[in-house]
């Protein structure tokens, strides 16, 4: 069979020149190409077993970690100008209803990404049995706070809570998770770019770019389809001239579907789901999954994996994003950057 062509660079040079001012809408140029090859399909996935080897020596682990850091860096770089010339520090805002322990854990993540770019961080957390009024007080109080200018509630919140209420009291202006159908309907708009993109995709995309993924023209496929990741992720792809498949738990046979991916996203919130003979030979694939499984090997009893069996996927794919350490860290990078990006028009500073 001829070898496939795509653009994924492999050389860590290419990630050094990065502007995080205009960096997720704009297409980078393309370095390095990797030729690639068929390889047998692989069955069982080896949870437990690290290989080292793989078939496609031109494979790339998308390393989140590391973008998110250099990120960061150009943001506290941001931070401190916008300091030094207006006397003004961005804050951010996170709502917190209720004791699940994960969503504790991301907001911890926040409020310490927060502290290391200067970002003044508030968290509010209120009690599982809070009211909608409880919420909509405290959203409403950062509405008007001149110290504030990025709102996030965390979600999901408890059921009783009606989320589409409580997202929509956030100002447009402060809507720094992108979740306000105002931003949402820019998104799907053609022609249009919201204020602000969901941090979660955003993350996606941005990795695609510091890795020159070539998109234009590309087939797309996107399992899931939430208001979060799925549907997000789908319009910004589509945005960039790819061809966008939804795959979601109401499609049949979906690895015919995920066999044709140039580039896989995969969120749908199901451990390794995505095996190795799913994946078209040389594709990129963005794992989102952030699913908790019990590992009695290890202290803690339980292991984090993504929604792609990464062992499997590394010996098909041109190049996969882990988890831990892939699109996590991305995404709350992504909400600092969102929020500088609000403060910066709040206080009209470029
Ligand atoms: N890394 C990060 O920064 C983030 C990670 N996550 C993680 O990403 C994953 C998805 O999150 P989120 O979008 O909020 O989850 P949701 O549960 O809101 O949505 C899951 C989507 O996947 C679809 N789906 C579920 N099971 C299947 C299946 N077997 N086959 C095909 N499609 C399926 C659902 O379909 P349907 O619409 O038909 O129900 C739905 O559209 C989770 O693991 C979450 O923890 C989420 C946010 C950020
Ligand atoms: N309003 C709102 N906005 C969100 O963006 C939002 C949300 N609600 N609710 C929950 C999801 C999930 N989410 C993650 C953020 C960081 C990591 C992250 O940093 N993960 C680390 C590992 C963390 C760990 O070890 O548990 C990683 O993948 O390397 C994961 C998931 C944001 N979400």
């Amino acid at each position: 069979m001829a070898p496939l062509m795509f653009t994924v660079s492999t050389s860590p040079l290419v990630h050094a020149h990065s502007n995080i001012r205009n960096s997720v809408f704009m297409p980078r140029r393309c370095f390095g190409q990797i030729h690639l090859h068929t390889t047998p399909s692989i069955r069982g996935c080896s949870l437990s077993i690290r290989s080292t080897s793989s078939p496609y020596s031109g494979f790339t682990r998308i390393d989140g970690k590391k973008e998110a850091k250099s990120i960061r860096d150009e943001i506290k770089i941001e931070v401190s100008r916008m300091n030094a010339s207006k006397n003004v520090v961005p804050g951010l805002a996170v709502i917190l209803v209720g004791e699940r322990k994960d969503s504790a854990s991301y907001v911890r993540s926040k409020k310490k990404a927060c502290e290391s770019v200067g970002i003044k961080s508030v968290d509010v957390c209120l009690p599982e049995d809070s009211s909608e009024e409880d919420v909509l007080k405290y959203i409403l109080s950062f509405n008007e706070d001149p110290s504030i200018h990025g709102i996030l509630v965390q979600l999901p919140l408890p059921s009783h809570l009606n989320e589409h209420n409580i997202v929509n009291a956030i100002c447009k202006e402060k809507d720094v998770d992108g979740f306000h159908p105002f931003n949402i309907g820019l998104l799907a708009k053609r022609g249009s770019e919201p204020d602000f993109v969901p941090c979660t995709p955003k993350g996606c995309i941005e990795l695609l770019h510091r890795y020159n993924v070539e998109i234009e023209g590309k087939r797309a496929v996107v399992i899931g389809r939430s208001n979060i990741v799925g549907m997000p992720v789908a319009h910004l792809l589509q945005n960039e001239d790819a061809t966008v498949t939804t795959i979601h738990s109401k499609t049949r046979n979906p690895e015919e579907i995920t066999r044709e991916a140039d580039i896989l996203i995969a969120a749908a919130g199901q451990p390794n789901m995505v095996r190795g003979s799913w994946i078209k030979p040389g594709a990129v694939v963005i794992d989102v999954g952030i699913n908790h499984v019990q590992d009695l090997n290890v202290p803690s009893g339980s292991r984090l994996v993504g929604d792609v069996c990464y062992e499997e996927a590394r010996k098909v794919a041109s190049a996969v994003t882990p988890v831990p350490g892939g699109v996590g860290p991305m995404t709350i990078a992504m909400l600092l950057s969102n929020t500088l990006t609000s403060a910066k028009s709040i206080h009209k500073f470029q």
